[in-house]
């Protein structure tokens, strides 16, 4: 699918699970009863890794599963078929969940907490004490350029910053695996691309893995090193993906060549994926 010396398009992984993994999905399968009685299969035999250190984007239209397989890796749902691995352990079994992160479209922030509050948040189900929370969310703040405003409230806050305060809580229990549903899809082009910036400065600082869903393929190649689409329901993975890329990749000749092979590449699989 590409012609661009930078992306290698490779086939569905079937090799065994593997520690170097932060995730192995093995065969995937998904279906959602509906209230007619019948059932809807959302995932079809999906298998692919994503290897530790690593940023994987899953790029599908709506509806191809891809929030599905985001909330099997953090355990919130099982499969039907195949199995899950989240750091080389089955999420059928024992699992150090704490070692996730999830951060979703919505910033889910609390209204009645402030910035600081809310980073702190995340940290309440552990047994750390009050003040190394405080502590911690202070230092959280300031990584994602926030020190000033750890007293604010959410209303007070504009998009980019609360997107921002969101990141800082999915971060703030050093997780090894972040896993983010189009978190950046609601704020203004130029918000969305200093977020991009400050997520791969964020990952060159720790070791970390991240998974990206998206259904825009401009904002999977300037993330990932790793592009797995999906086909419209029940979602498959269609092709596969490497980028060598170097950053930053926006509006660099070959990154959009490597848009335009994907873009290419979707065209005809769905109607309603706006490229
Ligand atoms: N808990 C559930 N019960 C029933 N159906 C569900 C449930 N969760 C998801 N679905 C359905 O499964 C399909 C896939 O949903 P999912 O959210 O995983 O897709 P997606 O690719 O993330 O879509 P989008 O890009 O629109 O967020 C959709 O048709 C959705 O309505």
């Amino acid at each position: 699918m590409d012609a661009t010396p930078h992306a290698t398009p490779t086939t569905s992984s079937h090799a065994p699970p593997d520690h170097r993994h932060a995730l192995a999905f093995r065969h995937v399968g998904k279906r959602f009863g509906r209230a007619d009685g019948t059932s809807l299969e959302v995932l079809r035999d999906v298998s692919f890794d994503v290897p530790a250190g690593s940023v994987v984007s899953i790029l599908g239209p709506s509806g191809s599963g891809k929030s599905t397989l985001l909330n099997m890796a953090a355990g919130l749902l099982t499969p039907d078929e195949g199995r899950v691995l989240v750091l080389g352990h089955e999420t059928s079994g024992t699992v150090d969940w704490s070692r996730l992160g999830y951060m979703f479209q919505d910033d889910r922030l609390l209204p009645w907490r402030s910035a600081l509050g809310n980073v702190a948040l995340a940290l309440e189900a552990g047994s750390i004490g009050s003040r190394e929370r405080r502590r911690r969310a202070e230092h959280e703040l300031a990584r994602v350029g926030l020190a000033d405003f750890a007293g604010a409230y959410p209303h007070q806050l504009s998009g980019g910053m609360r997107s921002r305060v969101a990141l800082a809580r999915s971060l703030v229990t050093e997780p090894d695996i972040l896993l983010m549903d189009e978190p950046f899809s609601r704020l203004d082009a130029q918000t969305r691309t200093t977020m991009h910036h400050e997520l791969l400065r964020i990952h060159r600082e720790r070791a970390m893995s991240i998974v990206f869903v998206t259904h825009d393929v401009e904002e999977a190649v300037i993330l990932a090193d790793h592009i797995v689409m999906l086909s419209p329901r029940p979602g498959r993975v269609h092709a596969e993906t490497t980028v060598t890329l170097p950053h930053p990749r926006l509006g660099t000749p070959q990154a959009q060549a490597l848009v335009a092979d994907l873009r290419a590449a979707i065209a005809g699989l769905s109607s309603d994926w706006v490229i």
